[in-house]
Order: C-alpha cells, then structure tokens, then sequence
C-alpha cells in the first residue's frame, strides 16, 4: 500500500488486523491485473506530487467566483500534466484511461469546468465527423488549443430533443448554416463549461435546406475569440446560476442571433448537406446523431460504482472509529460498525458498488462491440446497446444516489459535514439521475425494446441474448425458487417477464377497448417502467454473478470466499427487497423468504471483520477521498477540530456584525 501508515487510529488498526483476505488481490481484479493497478498507482504518485491537488483554503470556504477561478486553475495545469508525464506513463489517449478520471478527483472536490470537453465534446468529435472534419478538430481538442462542450438542452426542453427550437438554415449562397434562437425557450440551457470556460462548442438545432426541416443534427461552433475570449458577435452566452452541486462546471446558457457557421461546421459521417443543399439522409440509422449520449450513459454506470465506493469508504471506516451507546449495561460502548442495522445500511454498498463496477465494465465492452460492428456497417446490435445503456444508467446512478445517502445517515451528524465529503458525492450523483436522460424517460426507452422483444418472441423469432428469458417464459417454462445464485437469477428473471407479460396484456386490453395505441401506451407507464425496472435488475444480478465467477477463477480460496459472501448478500438483499414481486411472479414460499432472512442476517456477521479490508481493497487515497471522517488513518475527531479551528469564521474572536446589529439590539438601539 501506497498510503501512510503512522498515528492510525486503534480501532481501525485493530480491524485490519482481523482481515482474512490479501487485499493487493481483490485490488488487482478490480484495476484488471497487476500492472494495471501499479500504472494506476504511478498516475497517482505523478499527480499527487505534482503540488496541484493543494488548496490554501478548503474549497467548501470559497465563495462560487474563487471556486470557479480555482478549478480554472487546477483543470489548465492538470491538462499540461496530461500532455507531458502522464501521456508518458499512459501510453494511450488519456480520456479513456480510468486511473486518469480517479485521480482527478484528488484535484476537484467539486467538477472540473473542462469535464464536458473530455466527456463530450472529444467523443462527439470521434463520433460524428467525417475523417476530414476529424483530422481538423480532434487534434486540436486532443491538444486543449480548443475547450468545448456540447450545448444541447434547451430552457424550454431537455429530454424532448426533437422538440428543440435552435434552428439551422442552410444558406446555399454562401454556403453557410444560420443558427438562430427564435424564442426565449429556445436558448440552450445547462451546458457545462459554457457559461465562463469553453471557446467551441458541439450545437443541438433543426436543421432546414431547401425550405425543409430535416430533425436535429450537431454542429460545431465557435462560441468567443480565441484571443480574448470576449463572446463573438451575434452570439449570447453566460452562466445560468447557483444550483446543487457543480458549482466549479459553469454551467451556461447561449442564444443565437442570426450566426453563421461554413457549411463544413455541420458534422456530417452520418448524414450530408451537399454544396447546392440537397439533404442526404443517414444510411443506416436515424438515431446515430444520439450515440454520444449512448457513450456517456455507458460512463455514467462507471461513475456510480466509483462514487459508491468513495461513500462506503468513508462510512466504513468512520463506523469502526465511532463509539455509540452500548448493548448490555456497564459495557464499554461498542464500534457502531457492530449494530446489524448498521452493517445493513453499509455492507449492501459493499457489494453493490461491486455489482455496478463489474457491470460497468462489461457495459464497457459490449459499447466496444457494437462500435466494431457499426464500423463494418451492422446496426443490428444497436437497439439492444441503447436498451442496455438506458436502464443501467437509470437504474445505478438511482440506487447509488439512495445508498451514498445511506451512507451519510450511517455517518450521523458528522456526515452532514461537508468535510465529510459526502454532500458533494452525493450531489455529484444525484445530478447523473436527471441528467443524460432522467429516469424515467431512459427506462421507458428500455421498456419499448422489451415490448418489442415479447412481440418478437411471441412470433416465434429468436430474441436477443439479455432477453432469451421471454422466449422462455412464452414456452410456458414455469419457475421453481431455488435459493442458489442462479435459481435466483432465474427467479428475477420470471419477475421481469411477468412485469412485461402484464404491460402488453394491459396495452393490448386497452386497445380492445377503444383507445389508440398511444394512449393505451400511456395509461400504461407505471408499469412499463417498473417493468424496464424489473429487467435491469435480473441484468445486474446476472452480470456480477457471472463476472465474478470468472475473474475469481484463479483468485485464493480466501478471495473468492469473500467476493461470493459479497455476491450472496446482494441476491439475498434483492430477493427480500422484492419478496411481494417473488411472491407473485415465482415459487417462492414464506419458508424460503424466512431462510434468506436468517442467510442475510449470517451473512452481515460473516462480513463484518472483513469491513474495513474491503473498503482498503477500493485502494482510494485520502487525497481522492477528501474526507474528514474517512482518511485511512482514522483520525476523525482530531481532523474535525482542526478544520473547525480553521474555518475563516473563527479567524477573528468578534465578527463586526456584533458592533453592528447584536450590540445595538441587546442595547434596545437597533
Ligand atoms: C463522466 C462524464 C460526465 C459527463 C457529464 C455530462 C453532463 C450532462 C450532459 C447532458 O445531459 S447532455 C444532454 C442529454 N440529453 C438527454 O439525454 C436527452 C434524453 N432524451 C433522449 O435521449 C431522446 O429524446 C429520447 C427520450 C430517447 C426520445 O428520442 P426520440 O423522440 O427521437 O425517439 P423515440 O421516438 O422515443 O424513439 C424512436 C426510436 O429510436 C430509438 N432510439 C432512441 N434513442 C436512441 C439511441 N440513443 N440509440 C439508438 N436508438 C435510439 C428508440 O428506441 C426508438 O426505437 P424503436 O422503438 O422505434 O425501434
Ligand atoms: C448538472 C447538470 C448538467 C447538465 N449538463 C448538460 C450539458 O452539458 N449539456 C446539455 O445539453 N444538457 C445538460 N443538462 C441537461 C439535462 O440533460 C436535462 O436536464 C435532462 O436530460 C432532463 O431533461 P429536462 O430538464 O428537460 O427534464 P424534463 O423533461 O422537463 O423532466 C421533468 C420531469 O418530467 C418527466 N417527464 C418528461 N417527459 C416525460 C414523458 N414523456 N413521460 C413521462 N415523464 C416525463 C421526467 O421524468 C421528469 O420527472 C444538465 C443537467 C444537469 C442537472
């Protein structure tokens, strides 16, 4: 281990003597081998003695401007970093490379205002251009002589992208595009970066040739002078204003006046408007133009595991420090880490930021695949990729947000702190539900795809692999409960298809009685999207049973104990979370329902010595971490009250609003 090892707290020092398991072990599955994590720990070193993470004065006591100018700071010279020594050590792009998105973490508590330009505008750029238009813009980007962002959103709309209201009007005089915003709901609205920062940005607008409009299409535009920066005329840009978390993203908003942009601006792989401004439609799919968002709900599933376990990093150690009431008369207060209640809020964050890392990853490789096959001109697989993504962002950035909560209940008052570091995870996260597709849009997306597949199925045709269990099920193959990991994989899988059994019936019920299918599809939302719900979570259970099966094929007994009690006491979990669902959709009885109970409560108890290992085995440094109550060391309360001492409210013993207001009160003056 890479981390300081001196003046730990003897609780913690305590708990990690009890661990059962090589940690270095679980480490290197999750970074995917040795190598990976001692490049990973390379990065980290360079970045951290590179003197940059530092802030004079903790970033929680900085009024918004000097966060903003601060992050500006720290994202120029972290971009150099990049460029130079780390390009070195990676060896390849760095966007893509994980261990560069963790240890930026050690720089912003908040968000870096160039995020956008990494996590869209790039992508957007490798996406949707030409390989002339790419072979102009990539190297630039890829070099930061351009920032951008991708200004999609609108004040008016955001999940309704073909009701946006930026217009695009091909000029075929000068062969230019006119963007324009006709109405204040058409200003573009929420783009990171956009507000202060970006000088490019990748624009969202109806697209009109020849006096027809032809739908959304992107276009790249220069936003200000890459001199000046001043907003170039007939443009109008700003900040949109304090919100929840992203303080440091400057999130803008931008109207168009009249703008023109060469017609080469418009990013044209998928789809053309020649010189004269004929319009030549995409060959393949009309959807193409969506395939960023497809990449970054693909990354947002990453996000909610990383976050996850920063959580429960911190929650963990911070329960085995904390010392609270007692269990039996006279005893010495216990750790809170030993209430099962406790173990409950926390150990299930354990295993789920598991269960969603190992799910991320295989995301990861089936977007890979299905670009492959995209390349060679097969679509085929998209729908099933846009399926997926969408409910697995949904459904884990949910959850996550609801556990990194739980954990900050776990952490009693001291969570509320924002030293504590878990108000801005936690609003970092919540902010990944809405955005990219809130929830329920993206599990309706999912729900269209499983209504396809039943009817797919019900014809007789062969369905996609993450949905065989229809065709199953159609078949007439009743399910039987077993209490093994793949009785009840099969078991949640019933419960999807009952769920979407129940959709179609009420739609096709509907129908007969004389509503249209819109309305019928309306009317039957709910369940569509507890259906999509109910999917998503069968293609969880399945992905972490079968990747940790397989990445611990060669592990030490000691490893794959604990990965499997992890994997069991997240099926246990689930299965009782969703007994009045097993109930209905499979053969579970009440005395399967009590031994999972009894098997859940063993398995808190099993796990409990091993806690505190396995947050260490997340390996993230108290520089990542930025925790008052999670450093590895432990040393909650000393750090408390040194920042408490530190706080710029106590740098004078009198705040001159005394002599003003409270002085004159108390003297009956005021
Ligand atoms: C670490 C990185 C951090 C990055 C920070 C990011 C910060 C945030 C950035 C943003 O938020 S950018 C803005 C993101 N905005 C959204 O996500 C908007 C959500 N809305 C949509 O995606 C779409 O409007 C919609 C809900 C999918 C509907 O689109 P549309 O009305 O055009 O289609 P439908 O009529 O519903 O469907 C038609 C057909 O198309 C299929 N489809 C839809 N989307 C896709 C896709 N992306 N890929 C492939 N196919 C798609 C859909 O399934 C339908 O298929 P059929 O059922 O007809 O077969
Ligand atoms: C922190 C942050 C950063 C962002 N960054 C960017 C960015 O960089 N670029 C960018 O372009 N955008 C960005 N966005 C915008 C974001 O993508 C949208 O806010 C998001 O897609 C949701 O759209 P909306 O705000 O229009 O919500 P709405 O669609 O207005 O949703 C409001 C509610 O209505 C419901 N609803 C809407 N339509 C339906 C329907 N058909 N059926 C059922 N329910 C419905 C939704 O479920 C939701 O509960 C950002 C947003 C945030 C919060």
């Amino acid at each position: 281990m890479v981390l300081k090892k001196y003046n730990i707290n003897p609780d913690l020092a305590l708990e990690r003597q009890k661990c059962t398991f090589d940690i270095e072990e679980i480490i290197n599955i999750f970074d995917g081998g040795k190598e990976k994590t001692s490049q990973r720990r390379k990065i980290e070193d360079v970045v951290l003695k590179s003197g940059l993470c530092h802030d004079d004065v903790p970033e929680e006591c900085m009024s918004l401007k000097e966060r903003y100018e601060n992050a500006v700071r720290k994202s120029c010279f972290f971009s150099k970093l990049m460029k130079t020594e780390l390009q070195e050590i990676t060896g390849i792009e760095d966007f893509e490379t994980p261990a560069i998105r963790r240890i930026a973490d050690a720089l912003f508590k908040d968000i870096s205002p160039f995020l956008l330009h990494l996590g869209m505008f790039v992508p957007t750029i490798i996406g949707q251009c030409t390989s002339e238009q790419l072979m102009i813009w990539l190297p630039k980007a890829l070099d930061l002589q351009i920032i951008g962002g991708y200004a999609q959103t609108e004040l008016g709309h955001g999940t309704f992208i073909r009701g946006l209201e930026t217009t695009a009007t091909y000029d075929a005089d000068t062969e230019e595009f006119v963007l324009h915003t006709p109405t204040l709901t058409a200003h573009k609205w929420w783009a990171g970066g956009l507000g202060k920062t970006i000088n490019h940005c990748i624009v969202v607008a109806q697209l009109y040739t020849k006096g027809v409009c032809y739908g959304t299409h992107l276009f790249m535009v220069q936003i200000r002078d890459l001199d000046t920066h001043m907003p170039l005329p007939g443009i109008k840009v700003g900040e949109i204003g304090p919100r929840m978390g992203f303080s440091s993203a400057d999130n803008g908003f931008l109207g168009f006046n009249n703008f023109r942009i060469p017609r080469n601006n418009m990013l044209m792989k998928h789809a053309q408007v020649q010189k004269d401004g004929t319009y030549v439609k995409p060959a393949r799919h009309g959807k193409l133009t969506y395939q960023t968002m497809v990449f970054v709900r693909v990354t947002l599933v990453n996000e909610a595991a990383f976050n996850l376990s920063k959580a429960v990093t911190i929650a963990v150690r911070y329960s085995a420090v904390r010392r609270q009431s007692e269990m039996r008369p006279n005893e010495p207060e216990p750790q809170i880490l030993d209430y099962p209640t406790q173990q409950h809020k926390l150990f299930i964050g354990i295993a789920t930021a598991h269960a969603f890392q190992l799910t991320a990853n295989w995301l990861w490789n089936t977007f890979k695949s299905v670009l492959s096959d995209m390349k060679k001109g097969d679509v085929g697989t998209l729908p099933e990729l846009h399926a997926l993504s969408s409910c697995l962002k949904a459904v884990c950035t949910s959850d996550a947000a609801l556990l990194i909560e739980q954990c900050r209940y776990a952490c009693g008052g001291h969570g509320y702190m924002l030293s504590s570091n878990l108000p801005y995870i936690y609003s970092f996260v919540a902010a990944t539900r809405t955005y990219e597709g809130d929830y329920t849009i993206l599990l309706l997306q999912t729900a269209r795809f499983l209504v396809k597949a039943w009817e797919q199925a019900e014809a007789g045709k062969t369905v996609t692999p993450t949905v065989s269990y229809i065709s199953r099920s159609l078949k007439g193959e009743k399910n039987s409960w077993r209490s093994t990991d793949e009785g009840i994989i099969k078991s949640f899988q019933a419960v999807a298809a009952g769920k979407i059994a129940l959709c179609v019936k009420s739609i096709r019920d509907r129908m007969k009685s004389g509503l249209d299918y819109e309305d019928a599809w309306l009317l039957t939302t709910v369940q569509l999207v507890d259906a999509a719900e109910a999917h998503c979570r069968s293609v969880i259970l399945e992905t972490y049973c079968n990747e940790v099966r397989r990445l611990t094929k060669s592990s030490s007994d000691n490893v794959k104990i604990v990965m499997h009690q992890l994997v069991t006491l997240y099926l246990s979990y689930w299965t009782l979370q969703r007994t009045g669902d097993l109930l209905r959709y499979s053969s579970i009885s009440e005395k399967d329902i009590d031994f999972m109970q009894r098997q859940y409560e063993e398995l808190l108890q099993h796990i409990r010595p091993n806690a505190v290992a396995l947050v260490d085995a997340f390996d993230l440094r108290d520089e990542i971490l930025h925790s008052s109550l999670g450093a590895y060391d432990g040393r909650v309360y000393e750090r408390l009250m040194e920042q408490a001492e530190n706080n710029p409210m106590n740098a004078e013993p009198v705040n001159q609003s005394f002599h003003k207001y409270i002085k004159p009160l108390l003297q009956g003056k005021l």
